[in-house]
């Protein structure tokens, strides 16, 4: 069993079948490149991956665990949305301080300043987060991802919406290096990506 496997899921939003009978596993030390029209359904399958969001039909199981009986094994994957589930009038390390420990990571107000520092950060972490521009609001929210969380999976919507070309290699950076260190990860991106990283990628056709 991979770390990551789908079986015979469907889904379906306002009488539109997204998605019916998809089966798919992902190994350990794998990327998968998910890619579709826009309103394809890729959004919709991630959520259904992480546990956000129920199938009509199949079974999800993460690490072995049913994840439509038991969300407990979700605290080994990190999930960036499409949105970035970040509160604006918090500062960049209240956001990050408030993520970490409600995850159970703990992280120290050290380690998050040093993290927002090696992203292009230094000098905001005191801001509140409606006062950053769109593409520092996306690099405070993919932060997590350098956060000593042990995680095993990622799962990224849309990671390099609005980041300049310096912070994009950085991104990749650090997908190639958690993929080539034995993570998992999960990828929604309408742009193309510089990985050398094991990868697959994979279309989500548009059900009409
Ligand atoms: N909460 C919802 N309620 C009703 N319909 C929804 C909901 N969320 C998504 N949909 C519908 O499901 C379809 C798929 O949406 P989804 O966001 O999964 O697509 P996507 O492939 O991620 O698109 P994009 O590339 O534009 O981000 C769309 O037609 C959308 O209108």
């Amino acid at each position: 069993m991979g770390l990551l496997q789908l079986q015979d899921i469907s889904c379906e939003k306002q009488d539109r079948v997204l998605f019916a009978n998809l089966s798919l596993t992902l190994a350990k030390g794998e990327l998968l490149f998910l890619k579709g029209e826009n309103g394809a359904g890729k959004t919709s399958l991630l959520r259904i991956m992480v546990g956000l969001s129920k199938p009509q039909r199949g079974k999800v199981y993460f690490d072995g665990v049913d994840l439509t009986e038991d969300m407990s094994v979700c605290e080994k994957l990190i999930y960036c949305g499409h949105k970035l589930g970040l509160n604006a009038s918090l500062n960049p390390v209240e956001n990050l301080m408030f993520w970490s420990n409600t995850h159970g990571h703990n992280a120290s107000l050290t380690e998050l300043e040093d993290i927002l520092e090696q992203l292009g950060l230094f000098g905001m972490e005191d801001l509140p987060l409606r006062q950053l521009s769109a593409g520092q609001q996306r690099r405070v929210s993919l932060a997590k991802l350098w956060i000593n969380t042990h995680a095993k999976l990622w799962v990224l919507d849309e990671p390099f919406t609005a980041l300049d070309k310096q912070t994009v290699e950085l991104l990749e950076n650090k997908l190639d290096s958690f993929v080539e260190s034995g993570g998992s990860v999960v990828l929604t991106s309408h742009q193309q990506a510089s990985l050398n990283c094991k990868q697959r990628e994979w279309i989500l056709e548009y059900l009409h």
